[in-house]
């Protein structure tokens, strides 16, 4: 289990992380989503005691990440693919974690395979690997402690299409054992496959948390109609606020009965209505980080 209480993280007058709460519970996979700069990172390493918050906690199994004794046999950690030593060979590198961790080397093998690195490409300088290795062997090396809880940020950049059909397809039988996942990512798409809860974070505070599907269904209606202006003018005059536009079509805060009911009182004949969820997370993630900034997408 991994409890963030009101973390907040000042760089002077800037708040990269202002307030953030959440739970990730054992059985599932938490995905931490947010555009640029939102501060996913900034809670990441918070959690993993990397950076010290200004005020909050944050605990791995009601413990905080520093006081753990051999934290990598509790909690996996994926932070920068990139910040590997490039002078070691992928099964070197792993051999060493192995050593720091306590675990036996003969994992490191068992782990490379695992991780889709082979024998050619365990014994290649991490220097010479692309970005989509490098995160493998972030991985292998996250799991060789055989933690129950994994913290990756970005774990998908670098990887082509079949790499991440395969890390989600490994995240989501990680968490079906019973393990805990936090993912973070700004490929909303990525996150929406393999996810069981959201928290969606923007300019360092959360702006909606929960279960997937539950969010969805929040996600307000997509109403279009032959006469945009006319639907503007008519959703206004309900009161109805519009959160985004999608190819013509409008997103309302509201049930699709009452979004009818507003163009029926306007005479304001529709093309579309219908739940804004089975557009996907695309458009909630818009949404909310649009209504964050309090920027009113225009049609
Ligand atoms: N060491 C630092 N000093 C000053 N500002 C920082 C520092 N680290 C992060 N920030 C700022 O904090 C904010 C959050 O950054 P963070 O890296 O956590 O975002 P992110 O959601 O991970 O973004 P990205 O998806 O681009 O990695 C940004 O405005 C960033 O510029």
């Amino acid at each position: 289990m991994i409890t963030v209480e009101n973390l907040t993280k000042r760089y002077g007058p800037h708040a990269a992380v202002d307030d953030v709460s959440f739970r990730c519970e054992p059985g599932t996979v938490t995905g931490f989503l947010g555009p640029n700069g939102a501060g996913k990172s900034t809670t990441m390493r918070m959690i993993c005691g990397l950076t010290p918050p200004t005020s909050g906690s944050a605990t791995v199994d009601g413990v905080p990440y520093r006081r753990l004794p051999n934290p990598g046999r509790r909690i996996g950690v994926l932070l920068d693919a990139s910040a590997q030593h490039a002078g070691r060979t992928g099964r070197e590198a792993l051999t060493v974690a192995a050593g720091t961790m306590g675990v036996d080397p003969q994992r490191v093998p068992t782990m490379l395979e695992r991780v889709g690195l082979g024998p050619a490409a365990a014994k290649r300088r991490v220097r010479a690997y692309s970005l989509g290795m490098r995160q493998r062997l972030g991985l292998a090396h996250a799991l060789l402690g055989d933690p129950r809880i994994l913290i990756l940020d970005e774990p998908a950049n670098g990887l082509d299409p079949e790499g991440i059909f395969w890390m989600r397809g490994l995240l989501r039988d990680f968490a079906d054992r019973g393990g805990t996942v936090l993912l973070s990512s700004h490929l909303l798409r990525e996150v929406e496959a393999v996810a069981d809860r959201l928290v969606v974070i923007g300019g360092g505070r959360i702006v909606a948390q929960g279960g997937k599907d539950e969010l969805l269904a929040g996600a307000g209606t997509l109403v279009r109609a032959r006469d945009p202006q006319a639907l503007r003018g008519a959703l206004a005059a309900a009161g109805l606020s519009v959160t985004g536009s999608t190819d013509g079509g409008l997103l309302v805060r509201a049930e699709a009965g009452a979004v009818g009911q507003a163009a029926a009182d306007a005479g304001v004949a529709l093309t579309e209505l219908r739940p804004a969820g089975s557009g996907g997370l695309e458009q909630l993630f818009l949404t909310l980080t649009a209504t964050d900034s309090n920027q009113e997408v225009a049609a």
